[in-house]
């Protein structure tokens, strides 16, 4: 707390302190307690809601992203896995027909009739056709044009150099469209080698494989290609790109590999995708399904917007009670604030006592106030005293008198006057010392102290002066008062001095706008006792 702490400047002189601040804290100056709680808690709050929205996001977003990726990876197996089913089901069947037809290699209708019906016993293939071991048509079922020609393509010399089952590339035939094509060797009972049986599939035309693999609901974004052993594709939902080289997609490239898997990854175009792909093996093709990553989180983006929208109404009653709290913890030091700023005013103890310190801190603040207050009043109430009486004989003084009847004069209380001086003190001060002169002071303030009533007020007006008021006496009762005195001190022996005698000069009347006059009276009826011999009581004359 140290940064915190009040530096005050010297500016010499006194009481020219002033506070000194940073700039931090001179910033900080200028919220109240209630701006600063406010300030305070919605920081916390927008905080919390940002870090919440944002992790939440952050959560969501790898659920979005690994459950679209698993979905994808599943798709594109299964899609695979039937591609492969079929495949090496279209192998088998011209396997266990290729028996049959090399039955009738040298009957061409027979061998014809034969590859007709193998044609409409399924979808599997769009052309049939039958090769000699020299690579010449001998029964075509589509193209029968094509009979008696020799083909000079490259899957018609890989299969006749082959003489093994194979699954060519795909590639444009003679009519330019895009095939594929799965042949047979055709070997007879001896083993002689008498060419083969070739299906060809068009990937581009209504098909068993075409229904496999060309036709996908393409929703959400999503949509699924295929690769051939080379990286080009051969089904895409874009005809423009049927062909195009995407092998430097690495999702391409790691099908070609003849992995399985999912992985986020920009495509040739630069789209950000979510992909799953799959291994076709007994094409060495590669089976991409896969949705934009953008279109997948958008999702997420709606989610969030309804999330806030649940959140708003929530958000705005913590706000609200934000706000209540802070005035409630900011009031009562906001109020002890003000009341200790005017202490000094009339009420401000009781005021102080009456605001609800509801919380420890400002309770404690409290507390330390009041005792503050307290003492300072003790502190004054001592001061007032000090100043209001008289050291020697602790009898009010001058400052007193004047206090009184300064009340008095406001409730207009009657009263009378005693003024009493003792008589040739000089002499005693002269012959005994001035210790013994304070002696006698102390002692008559003490006679006189003796014979006033509760209510009186007894001073001494300095040397050897003193002022008895009376309330509510009128002259005869306070000359009797007088009287009472003047016999008792002149009964009255002071250790060491011979008998003292005071003379009295009595008044009485109306404390009203000017009560000193009351006094003037007094003196002079006071003077008249001294001029009358002393030791006596005079009343004046109203
Ligand atoms: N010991 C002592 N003497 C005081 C004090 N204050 C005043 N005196 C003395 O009181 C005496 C007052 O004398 P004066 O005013 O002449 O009056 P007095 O001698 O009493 O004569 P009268 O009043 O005319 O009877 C002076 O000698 C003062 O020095 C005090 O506090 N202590």
């Amino acid at each position: 707390m140290a940064s915190l702490a009040v530096r005050y400047r010297y500016h010499g002189g006194v009481g020219t302190f002033t506070p000194l601040f940073s700039r931090w804290e001179t910033v900080m100056l200028r919220f109240d307690l209630r701006r600063l709680i406010l300030l305070l808690a919605l920081t916390a709050v927008l905080l919390t809601v940002i870090n919440g929205f944002y992790s939440g996001y952050q959560v969501q977003r790898d659920i979005l992203i690994r459950n679209t990726l698993e979905a994808h990876r599943v798709y594109a197996a299964k899609v695979a896995y039937n591609t492969e089913v079929f495949l090496r089901a279209t192998q088998q069947n011209l396997r266990v027909n290729a028996e049959r037809l090399v039955e009738h290699m040298d009957d061409a209708a027979a061998l014809q009739r034969e590859l007709d019906l193998l044609q409409r016993s399924s979808d599997n293939f769009n052309n049939l056709v039958v090769f000699d071991e020299r690579g010449v048509v001998r029964a075509a079922t589509a193209l029968p044009q094509l009979i008696g020609r020799r083909l000079e393509s490259p899957g018609t010399h890989e299969a006749l150099a082959k003489r093994r089952a194979l699954i060519s590339e795909p590639y444009r035939a003679v009519t330019g469209q895009l095939v594929m094509m799965i042949s047979q060797p055709l070997f007879d009972r001896a083993s002689h080698y008498r060419g083969y049986v070739g299906g060809s599939i068009r990937l581009r035309e209504k098909n068993i494989l075409h229904g496999l693999l060309g036709e996908h609901y393409y929703r959400d974004g999503s949509y699924l290609y295929v690769v051939d052993g080379k990286g080009r594709l051969i089904f895409h939902h874009d005809p423009a790109r049927i062909m195009q080289d995407a092998s430097s997609n690495p999702v391409v490239a790691a099908a070609m590999r003849g992995e399985s898997g999912a992985r986020p990854v920009t495509n040739t175009r630069g789209v950000a995708m979510l992909a799953g792909y799959a291994y076709v093996p007994s094409a060495h093709w590669g089976v991409v399904s896969q949705r934009p990553r953008a279109q997948a989180l958008a999702e997420l983006d709606q989610l969030m917007l309804t999330m806030a929208q649940y959140a708003a109404p929530l958000l705005l009653i913590i706000v609200v009670v934000v706000w209540w709290l802070s005035l409630q913890i900011a009031r009562p030091l906001r109020q002890l604030a003000r009341e200790a700023a005017a202490m000094d005013s009339h009420g401000a103890t009781p005021r102080i006592e009456a605001v609800r310190s509801w919380y420890f801190e400002a309770q404690q603040l409290k507390q330390a106030l009041l005792v503050g207050m307290r003492a300072m009043q003790q502190q004054l109430n001592r001061f007032r005293q000090e100043s209001n009486t008289d050291a020697l004989t602790g009898l009010g003084n001058r400052r007193e008198l004047d206090s009184v009847l300064d009340d008095w004069k406001y409730s207009r209380q009657p009263f009378a006057v005693l003024m009493i001086d003792i008589d040739f003190f000089k002499s005693v001060n002269d012959s005994y010392g001035h210790d013994t002169g304070d002696q006698a002071l102390t002692a008559l303030a003490q006679l006189m102290r003796d014979s006033a009533r509760e209510g009186d007020v007894v001073c001494r007006m300095g040397g050897e002066e003193f002022v008895m008021l009376l309330p509510g006496a009128d002259a005869i009762g306070a000359e009797r008062v007088a009287e009472r005195l003047c016999s008792c001190v002149e009964a009255y022996r002071v250790p060491g001095l011979p008998p003292l005698t005071v003379s009295i000069g009595v008044a009485a009347g109306i404390a009203d706008e000017a009560p000193e006059a009351l006094l003037r009276e007094a003196d002079d009826a006071l003077y008249q006792a001294k001029q009358q011999g002393r030791n006596r009581v005079v009343l004046a004359v109203v």
